[in-house]
């Protein structure tokens, strides 16, 4: 703890009953919501639709996925956007994950089970589709809100007509003595948005504009929204996408889980209402696809912000 800032993180609840768009409850939500993407990058929302059973199941379901032998996990291949299977890399010796394309549609969720288990595990499919489903309804929600604010709903409607959804179950094994404690590296998303929950035991820390660490403790029912870079520059740099990390605390091996948004096939445009004379235009046009691979090459690695190398104006 010691020089963290604790807490510091806006909660924004999203389980009041009468959340409805355009309530008076909505406006003051989309109030909080903006205010704490434009201050952090990412706010943490309470959201009970996915319930308690759920949230262990998802988790028990990461870890029958992570028993797997590792000639079946690395059948996880192709992938648009990221790798499938990552592990094993030097870099980030505790960190291993697994990626489900198009995770909101069943065929998409199907597809991955199937590869990992032949024979089939419907409890996988089920609770993996079923999380994926309600944890999209929170971020069209949020970027629902943030839309309206920006009155750029047109624009978000014909990119939501090409989101695509990435679920990736995420395992740190606990850090052997004189390893290194760093579950991932400092870094910003590369995705359009990122919905984080962590099981159990902490890590995840994100920093703040003044450069503070915060730490995000875990709960059941809250999730951290995030920006990731194809935002940023959707947004013409109102919001900015936070640098975080994982630091393990130790003695436990941890599960995290992130639904990542994708916008394909589509040119990323940032809207007009969001250019004038006091905000010019920072980002030309980019694919989201060739942006990605973009960040891979060693000059996308080195920029210090590489959605402004790739296509800052
Ligand atoms: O494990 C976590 O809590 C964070 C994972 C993360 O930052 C990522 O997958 O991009
Ligand atoms: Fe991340």
């Amino acid at each position: 703890m010691g020089s963290l800032a604790q807490h510091k993180l806006p909660v924004i609840d999203f389980t009041k009953k009468n959340l409805d768009p355009g309530s008076s409850s909505w406006l003051s939500t989309r109030q909080a919501v903006v205010g704490a993407m434009e201050e952090y990058g990412c706010f943490i929302a309470l959201y009970d639709k996915v319930s308690l059973e759920l949230h262990e199941a998802i988790f028990r379901a990461s870890e029958d996925l992570f028993d797997l032998p590792t000639e079946t996990k690395l059948l996880n291949t192709c992938h648009k956007p990221a790798p499938g299977y990552v592990g094993q890399n030097p870099r980030f010796p505790l960190y291993e994950s697994l990626g489900i394309d198009d995770a909101t549609s069943i065929d998409g969720v199907q597809k991955f089970t199937t590869l990992m288990w032949p024979n089939g595990n419907d409890s996988f499919c089920e609770s993996a589709f079923s999380y994926s489903k309600l944890v999209a309804e929170l971020d069209q929600m949020v970027m629902r809100m943030v839309s309206e604010t920006y009155g750029v709903e047109k624009s978000y409607e014909t990119l939501l007509g090409s989101t695509s959804y990435l679920l990736r179950l995420i395992k740190y094994r606990e850090p052997q003595e004189n390893e290194t404690n760093l579950g991932i590296v400092p870094h910003t998303d590369k995705s359009f948005m990122s919905i984080l929950q962590q099981h159990q035991v902490k890590g995840l820390e994100i920093k703040t504009k003044d450069g503070r660490w915060m730490e995000i403790d875990p709960f059941p029912s809250s999730f951290i929204i995030m920006a990731g870079e194809a935002f940023m520059a959707w947004t013409n740099g109102r919001i900015e996408a936070p640098h975080h990390r994982v630091i393990m605390p130790g003695n436990a091996e941890r599960y995290s889980v992130g639904l990542f948004t994708f916008i394909w096939d589509l040119l990323i445009q940032v809207p007009e209402e969001l250019v004038d004379v006091e905000h010019p235009l920072q980002f030309k046009p980019f694919d989201h696809h060739k942006f990605h691979q973009f960040h891979t090459t060693e000059e996308g690695m080195r920029s210090k912000c590489a959605i402004k190398s790739y296509c800052g104006v």
